[in-house]
């Protein structure tokens, strides 16, 4: 039996906002519950699990095009073209609480060697790497003097965002994501008058293989993690309604939710940033579905005053116009995973308190009484998550917490003055000891076995794994009375 092995050094964040996130994590609720050592452990756990990618990849299966198994089958004869250097077939496995998501193991840590000349990439490109993905010219930094293409070349990413476009070594922090070989050479990377695009490296040898699953049956599979999935399934719609997601790019839940509702209805779907907003219509037409409307604009504003007149049907809306709304707001972001290091200061991280409350006071005029609200974040602190539900309670009489389903993820945390009946509607999802069903030390981790022992491991006990090493995320539905 294994305990979860750590490769990559904890998630490095400034001085003042790892002492902010130290005392979010050793609040005085919670201390007199767990005992102060207790919270330093798990405080301390959870930045060492943020700095690695979780042990499955979660897909979100097109069950409104075709049934679950013919897709498992297409994806599972798709895998097995590329499975060569996975040394067997890649076992796909369902969720018995979430009908439409398919989940493949991630393989790691794997010992591989920094052997060769070093290419340096950029953070969120070293991050996509530890999920399968290969070196985007665009995300490389540095490459060796004479780098060109079929080199071997050993990468690694810049965790602080101190290296330069274009140097030719770097001495600074910098954590090694596998070996690959060049598709391009330096001077093709950083020479060129256009912007370049395609694959700089391929990898061969990754810290921890996963499938790269850019292009891999776009119509049939999305990439989403677990617990985005699950506010699709939490917020409930229904063919024939109408539903407002309000900061919805690139689209991923205002396409489930459409798929829910099996193209009946409208989906109203808001970002305030026009590029994206291309995105989620991009998204809406990969995977067929045509009752999405998606909107650039500004969801604060998005309720109509009395005598605003209105082009069309799109923004701003009537009050109390919508069955249900989604807010999955803008958030610190700090439950993403894989995650070296977060260079924002703490008014960065901080700033998001007010702006999330700006939106859900729309939320909260555009919903219809008896209709459904969803707030979710994908970030860890208690001002963004448990404080912003206890405000919320306060602000608005006419909202009520309702039960989840599914229910996957543990209960909301201590410290914002929920009382434990309201702590158990909420859903927090963290790789941490001591959230309900969370991983126990004693438990094998699927990311270090082979692939043949997990084919053959219980179901059950995956599916504990996949459900609690998670990236961070919080779910609070509400009824609007
Ligand atoms: C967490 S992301 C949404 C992810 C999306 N729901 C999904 O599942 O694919 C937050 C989004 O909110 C958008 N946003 C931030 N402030 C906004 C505002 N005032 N109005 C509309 N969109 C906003 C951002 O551009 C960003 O795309």
């Amino acid at each position: 039996m294994r305990k979860k092995m750590f490769v990559f050094p904890k998630l490095t964040l400034r001085p003042e906002v790892q002492e902010y996130l130290r005392n979010v994590f050793t609040n005085e609720e919670l201390v007199a519950a767990v005992g102060q050592e207790e919270a330093e452990l798990r405080f301390d756990e959870l930045l060492c699990y943020l700095s690695h990618p979780p042990s499955f990849t979660c897909m979100r299966a097109s069950t409104h095009l075709a049934p679950l198994d013919t897709i498992r089958e297409r994806l599972g004869d798709e895998l097995r073209q590329m499975s060569c250097c996975y040394g067997g077939d890649i076992p796909i496995f369902s969720h018995t609480h979430v009908p439409d998501v398919l989940l493949l193991p991630v393989i790691g840590p794997r010992p591989a060697l920094p052997e060769h000349p070093e290419v340096i990439v950029g953070t969120q490109c070293g991050n996509a790497v530890l999920r399968g993905a290969n070196v985007f010219a665009p995300g490389i930094l540095s490459a060796p003097k004479y780098m060109k293409p079929g080199d071997k070349v050993s990468v690694f990413s810049d965790v602080e965002g101190k290296c330069t476009r274009g140097a030719k070594d770097f001495q600074g922090k910098k954590v090694f994501v596998g070996n690959g070989v060049a598709e391009m050479g330096r001077a093709d990377i950083f020479c060129s008058d256009k912007p370049i695009k395609g694959i700089g490296i391929r990898m061969v040898e990754p810290v921890y293989l996963s499938p790269s699953f850019d292009n891999l049956l776009p119509s049939l599979v999305f990439l989403q993690n677990l617990p985005s999935v699950v506010v699709g399934h939490v917020l409930g719609p229904q063919p024939g309604e109408r539903i407002l997601d309000m900061c919805a790019a690139p689209g991923g839940k205002t396409s489930h939710i459409a798929a829910l509702m099996k193209g009946q209805g409208e989906v109203i779907a808001l970002d305030k940033i026009r590029g994206k907003v291309e995105r989620i219509c991009r998204n809406a037409q990969a995977l067929q579905l045509d009752c999405i409307k998606a909107y650039c604009f500004n969801s604060i504003q998005s309720v109509c005053t009395e005598h605003a007149q209105k082009p069309d049907d799109g923004p701003p809306f009537p009050a109390e116009s919508f069955d249900r709304v989604l807010l999955d707001a803008p958030c610190s972001g700090l439950g993403q995973r894989p995650n070296m290091g977060c260079s924002w200061s703490l008014r960065e991280i901080t700033s998001y308190q007010p702006l999330q409350r700006k939106l859900f006071h729309t939320a909260v005029r555009l919903l219809k009484r008896g209709g459904v609200l969803v707030y979710s974040t994908c970030t860890v602190t208690l001002a963004e998550n448990e404080e912003q539900v206890a405000w919320a309670l306060d602000t608005f009489p006419c909202l009520t917490l309702r039960p989840q389903e599914p229910q996957i993820g543990g209960q909301g945390m201590l410290g914002a003055g929920l009382s434990h009946d309201q702590l158990r509607l909420l859903q927090r999802f963290s790789p941490i000891r001591g959230q309900r069903g969370a991983m126990s030390d004693l438990d094998p981790d699927p990311a270090t076995l082979p692939l043949t022992s997990m084919a053959e491991m219980d179901p059950a006990h995956l599916l504990q794994q996949a459900n609690t090493d998670t990236i961070g995320f919080f779910i609070a539905k509400f009824l609007k009375s």
